[in-house]
């Protein structure tokens, strides 16, 4: 508990409240104080999405909405926690109202400061008392390790810190709060859910009915609503959060993102990846010990990733049994030179065996190019992928048995959904934990409208605008591929594909320059 609140150099301090920091006025519509509490002065500036406040040196802080921004004069209580025997240890337990967390933590001698979250913690005061609150959790989405511990640290965080007895958990994703009754959850009903995978509360993706949801939250007197799911489910928190604010209801909306993927941007990673990365190390093993078992032999692993490639490059990072890892990142092509085949008629050549990992999203245009596009979308609206896997294994075969004079033999495995379903490891458990607490302490002081997560190690309070707006993708110019391109020797396909790409350009434009000249010679082309 320390370190997560304990001052570090990436926590800034704001400038006080009405002090000199510059107001800029970006589509603003509302002005609030530098706490960011009290419509009127300047220092702070608003527009449809963003709550920002400017400092000195390029400082700028993207704050998260509170509901003083909307309901004047609310009571505020001491925070029980001061009583608490158990953090009543801790030096300086309760987070400086002005504390802010640097989203970029690399600078230079003259760099503007830059981008600063709200640090999340608890508060010196709160915005309700104990017998007053009625939380309630939804998960919505895939599954992903960890749910339930998260689920449980919620429960376990309300009632222990807070004295929190009222929490409901919503069954069955956002559909839930419509169409199903709420069940009750106590720090006993939760206590040993996160030994198990899933979500006890069950989860789906489509049905978010934003009336009927605030609906329902209104009727059943619930005012703190705890949403954890990936960057759909939060773009429906977002609506829900703006659905509350119009209605001017003090219900606190507060994300917990969750993505097996790690495709939530700006937090340093998502719950559940590491214990994702782990498995899927099985899968490789398994994969790995079969080749290297037969002759001539590839063993092709699927996992989990739709547009981004961080579980496979991971898990292709930490096994160092993998040969060429696919993302959806990086485009590859099959045939020629520098090609998917020649590189593993290589391999095989040089090691009789080898292991390829992909990633689902990986390929996909190559995909459409030889199976007729099914466009079809999930119930949220998620396009619906081919099946990679089997076509890659496919193409291989094919091209062995066709084009090439190798035998090869090849092992399929697709650990997709055994790779989700487990529950979370130690380090992702202390993680569930933080990110529960975190969200607990920011509901409980009155912010709403954000989501919680660690930006540089720190955990923050982040708007939910920041997270739906952009998808986290591997960069492939950056050095972790680079390192993976190092550890596999696989070709990086880009620069020749370039390359084969720009040959061709320019033979069209050479065939046009020609064609033209011959039809038509008074029509100038630049043929260089
Ligand atoms: N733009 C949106 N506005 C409102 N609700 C949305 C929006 N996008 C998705 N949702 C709702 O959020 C829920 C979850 O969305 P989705 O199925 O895309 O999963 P996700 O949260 O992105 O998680 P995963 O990482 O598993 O894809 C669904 O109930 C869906 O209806
Ligand atoms: O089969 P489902 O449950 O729709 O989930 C599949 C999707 O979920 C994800 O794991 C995201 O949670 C994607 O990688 C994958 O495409
Ligand atoms: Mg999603």
């Amino acid at each position: 508990m320390d370190s997560l609140y304990s001052s570090s150099s990436a926590i800034i301090s704001l400038k006080s409240p009405g002090s000199d920091s510059s107001s800029v006025s970006r589509n603003s519509f509302t002005c609030f104080s530098g706490s960011g509490h009290k419509v009127g002065s300047s220092g702070v500036v608003m527009d449809r999405k963003a709550k920002i406040v400017e400092g000195d040196n390029g400082y700028v802080l993207e704050d998260v909405p509170h509901f003083s921004d909307y309901i004047p004069n609310l009571p505020t209580y001491p925070n029980p926690l001061q009583d608490n025997p158990a953090y009543s240890v801790v030096k300086q337990y309760f987070v400086n109202m002005d504390d802010t967390v640097a989203q970029k933590i690399i600078g230079h001698k003259n760099s503007p400061r830059g981008i600063h979250f709200r640090r999340a913690g608890p508060r010196q005061r709160v915005y309700f008392e104990a017998e007053d609150v009625h939380a309630c959790i939804v998960t919505c989405g895939g599954l992903c390790p960890g749910l339930n511990t998260v689920i449980r640290e919620i429960v376990c965080g309300l009632h222990h810190m807070y004295g929190v007895k009222k929490v409901s958990g919503i069954v069955g994703g956002y559909k839930g709060f419509y169409s199903r009754n709420i069940i009750p959850l106590t720090p006993k009903s939760v206590n040993d859910i996160h030994k198990r995978g899933g979500t006890i509360l069950g989860t789906s993706r489509g049905g978010h009915d934003k009336s009927k949801i605030v609906d329902s939250i209104k009727d059943r007197g619930i005012n703190q609503v705890y949403i954890i799911g990936g960057d759909g489910t939060q773009k429906g928190a977002s609506v829900i959060y703006e659905e509350i604010k119009r209605r001017g209801l003090k219900v606190v909306v507060a994300g917990i993102p969750k993505t097996i993927d790690n495709d939530i941007p700006v937090i340093d990673k998502s719950f559940g990846f590491d214990s994702a990365v782990e498995e899927a190390q099985r899968a490789i093993n398994a994969a790995h010990v079969e080749s290297e078992s037969f002759e001539n032999c590839i063993g092709v692993v699927k996992v989990m990733g739709r547009y981004s490639g961080f579980i496979a490059m991971y898990a292709t990072l930490a096994s160092r049994d993998v040969d060429c890892c696919l993302i959806p990142e990086s485009p590859f092509y099959l045939e020629g030179p520098g090609g998917l085949f020649e590189y593993i008629e290589k391999r095989l050549k040089e090691n009789g065996h080898m292991v390829i990992v992909i990633a689902e999203g990986a390929g996909q245009e190559l995909l459409s190019e030889s199976i007729s596009s099914m466009d079809k979308q999930d119930a949220s609206g998620n396009k619906l992928l081919q099946d990679v896997g089997l076509w890659i294994s496919q193409k291989i075969k094919d091209h062995f048995s066709k084009k090439s004079k190798m035998a090869i033999n090849l092992k399929y495995i697709d650990p997709t959904y055994m790779i989700r379903a487990i529950p979370s490891n130690g380090s992702d458990n202390v993680y569930c934990t933080l990110l529960a607490q975190s969200a607990v302490h920011g509901a409980m002081a009155g912010y709403t409208g954000f989501i919680v997560g660690p930006v540089n190690g720190r955990h923050s309070y982040i708007p939910f605008h920041r997270i739906t707006e952009e998808q986290h993708q591997v960069v492939i110019t950056d050095r972790m591929w680079a390192r993976l391109l190092s550890s596999t020797h696989q070709p990086s396909f880009l620069s020749t594909k370039d390359v084969i790409e720009d040959k061709r350009d320019e033979e069209v434009q050479q065939e046009h320059c020609s064609d033209n000249n011959l039809v038509n010679k008074e029509i100038s082309y630049t043929c260089n």
